[in-house]
């Protein structure tokens, strides 16, 4: 896809490119970053998760050295990014702004940006082509959408032709159709071996690119491994919704029968959520013990709710 061959990075899936270990961040009284430890392997997509304030960014800042860790380590390589010793080559970043001037051109800042990294400045053509930006190369930055500007930034990543792309939210500001093409971008960067690692705090915004996912909380790993396994790991069951003329008594019967019910208050009445058994035992035990049925449906938690759900109450499924 590019055409900087970087052959001293070893581009073929094995063992982890990026390590984490123990890695602790405290501001004062405040632990940004918990004793969290992950792994992420080339050749794959990884999908870093969790909610606003949960440490992704000050995690992604201290693997690019860009913050001091308090404890631990984090490493690209195994070499902690000020080691590295081509950086620009082994680790491209997209973090926050891309630190434009306003009055440059999208090409120009690319090209100040070459030149100060040693690269020909032709590679900022590449890397324009390479995102779209091609037809919009000439215009100046402060004419850019936001989406315009995560696509520049993204070029910027790539100007190293790097094997390791570390990405903080890079769908933030893209339409629906920039997203579709950023999935695409980030699997054929993952085909063609890189370890890409990309952070969100929308489950659904990750789950059909990730093939690994890292989920943290509170600074601290709730799960990581497989999407596929983490996902399944979830606790998504269905529950059953049901509304009948003798509440209390068919609560009783749900309990007896094994189920963790909760009564709700709905604008037709109260309402029972019951979880741990199917519709079919509860229509059952609604007939023997709900008087009047008045409504019966099954509902499946969507998988934001689910991660919400999870990444609030923090309680690990590895
Ligand atoms: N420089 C700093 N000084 C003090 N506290 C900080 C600093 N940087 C981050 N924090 C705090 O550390 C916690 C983690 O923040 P961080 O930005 O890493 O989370 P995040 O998961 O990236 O969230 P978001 O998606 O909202 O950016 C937050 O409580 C934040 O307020």
């Amino acid at each position: 896809m590019t055409t900087m061959p970087n052959d001293s990075e070893p581009r073929s899936a094995g063992s982890a490119t990026v390590e984490v270990r123990g890695l602790t961040k405290r501001y004062g009284d405040l632990v940004a970053v918990d004793r969290l430890s992950f792994s992420v392997l080339p050749g794959r997509v990884t999908g870093f998760l969790g909610p606003n304030g949960a440490g992704k960014t000050t995690t992604l800042r201290m693997l690019l050295g860009l913050t001091a860790p308090t404890s631990g380590t984090a490493t690209i390589h195994g070499s902690r990014y000020a080691d590295l010793d081509e950086p620009l080559k082994a680790v491209g970043a997209m973090l926050d702004e891309s630190g434009a001037h306003r009055a440059r051109t999208g090409r120009d800042h690319l090209r100040v940006q070459c030149a100060a990294a040693g690269l020909p400045v032709g590679r900022a053509d590449e890397v324009l082509e390479l995102v779209g930006l091609t037809q919009a190369a000439r215009r100046r930055y402060a004419e850019y959408s936001l989406g315009m500007r995560q696509r520049l930034n993204l070029a910027q990543s790539m100007l190293g032709d790097p094997s390791v792309l570390i990405l903080d939210e890079p769908a933030n500001g893209l339409d629906p159709e920039g997203i579709a093409w950023i999935r695409g971008l980030l699997r054929d960067l993952a085909t063609e071996g890189r370890t890409v690692l990309v952070s969100s705090h929308l489950i659904a915004e990750v789950e059909q690119i990730a093939d690994d996912l890292v989920i943290i909380s509170q600074g601290g790993l709730v799960a990581q491994g497989p999407a596929r396994d983490v996902i399944e790991g979830l606790d998504s069951a269905p529950r059953v919704r049901v509304r009948v003329s003798r509440v209390a008594e068919l609560e009783a019967a749900l309990v007896s029968g094994g189920a963790s019910v909760t009564l709700a208050s709905s604008d037709d009445g109260d309402v029972l959520l019951v979880a741990g058994l199917d519709a079919t035992a509860v229509a059952s035990l609604a007939a023997s013990h709900g008087g009047g049925l008045y409504e019966l449906t099954e509902e499946r938690p969507d998988l934001e709710q689910t991660f919400l759900h999870l990444t609030q109450g923090k309680a690990a499924i590895r």
